[in-house]
């Protein structure tokens, strides 16, 4: 539906605001590299503050940077205004028109376009087929329900056709069922539509389900970019493995070395780990194991003492001590294993591809 899927690139781009209580300026956007390909899915995702949103304004011309380039499909956009540039932004508040109906809502921007009127009512027609409105083009914006919105505020931006659709926390006044309904649609509708999507969430489950790749922010910095998979089983520090998922994190030192495995020391107790190139021996190093990556048993790598164990259904939930360390271990195969109760004496158990060491 799109005219043309179009790559954003940003090159070293930096945004400084002044902290309004101290006066100083600081970096809200610090030196971000981000390459997004045509037609690619991609999520903004970090804690409140971060940057996200600042670098949706950027790209979307509301904002812009104090230092770099931002290109779109190839082009220098710096320079362009907002309604120059081939974006179209959803809202958070949806923004729609309140006196209007579905139908004008989403008519608006090929209106201010001066299209015929023939060629606006096709498009509009073919968007709300597409975005699961058929048929209630007159239906008052302020006599719909949520989920429905937010359908108008995503058919009004895919009406124009950009090159890119920018979204800024589309899904926030939503309850969590209809987030879930929401975001599979809007997933289906940016595929279906074929177009490049940039879209901001502190929702690590909202990004990990619509995401071709996330950006991870902290403090104005990318931290990371990858695909779910990748950010999941190999953060590139505790932040982001912590941020995406839960993390048990295991301090302790890399006692032996062979290549690319080794031997890490972790509460006094030898752990076999690989992936461990960038380490030497003596370095402090972290063990990233995720809850269901780990499982209680009898014999196993690391002993530990039951402190909590509560059955959830569909698994159970086990806290455990390990020396001073505290491991959350989910199992989620509980009917046809062993049920460790609060006191007992077990092992955590993993293996050596089950760790991801920092
Ligand atoms: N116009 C402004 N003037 C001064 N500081 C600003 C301005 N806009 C944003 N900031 C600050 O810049 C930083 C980044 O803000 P931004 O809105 O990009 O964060 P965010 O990651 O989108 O957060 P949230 O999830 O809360 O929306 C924050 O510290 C914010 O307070």
């Amino acid at each position: 539906m799109a005219k043309e899927k179009k790559g954003v690139r940003l090159e070293h781009v930096s945004k400084i605001y002044q902290d309004p209580k101290t006066k100083k300026d600081f970096y809200a956007v610090h030196d971000a590299n981000i390459d997004i390909a045509p037609g690619e899915f991609v999520t903004l995702l970090g804690p409140s503050g971060c940057g996200k949103t600042t670098i949706l304004r950027m790209i979307a011309g509301f904002e812009s940077p104090d230092e770099g380039e931002i290109y779109l499909g190839g082009e220098p956009i710096n320079e362009l205004t907002p309604n120059k540039r081939d974006t179209a932004m959803v809202f958070q508040s949806y923004a729609l028109l309140p006196h209007y109906n579905i139908f004008d809502n989403v008519a608006y921007g090929l209106k201010l376009r001066k299209l015929p009127k023939e060629e606006i009512s096709e498009k509009v027609h073919a968007i709300l087929k597409l975005v699961g409105l058929e048929g209630m083009e007159d239906r008052m914006t302020n006599q719909l329900s949520g989920g429905q919105q937010q359908r108008v505020a995503l058919a009004r931006a895919l009406v124009i056709e950009p090159g890119v659709l920018l979204f800024d926390e589309p899904l926030s006044n939503l309850d969590a069922k209809l987030r879930v309904d929401m975001r599979n649609e809007i997933r289906r509708i940016q595929q279906a539509a074929g177009i490049t999507a940039i879209y901001v969430t502190h929702d690590q489950s909202e990004a990990m389900a619509l995401s071709d790749n996330i950006i991870i922010m902290k403090k104005g910095v990318v931290d990371q970019i990858g695909d779910p998979h990748t950010v999941y089983y190999h953060p590139v520090d505790e932040f982001v493995a912590d941020f995406i998922g839960e993390s048990n994190f295991l301090r302790g030192t890399l006692s032996e070395k062979d290549g690319e495995s080794g031997v890490a020391t972790i509460e006094g107790h030898s752990v076999e780990v690989a992936s461990v190139g960038h380490l030497s021996v003596g370095n402090n190093c972290v063990l990233v194991l995720r809850p269901e990556a780990a499982h209680l048993t009898d014999e196993g790598v690391l002993p530990c003492k039951v402190t909590l164990s509560r059955f959830m259904g569909n698994y159970q939930n086990y806290q455990v001590m390990v020396g001073d360390t505290l491991v959350k271990i989910t199992d989620f195969n509980p009917k046809n294993h062993k049920i460790y109760e609060v006191g007992d004496e077990a092992f955590v158990n993993f293996t050596a591809d089950d760790v991801h060491v920092l």
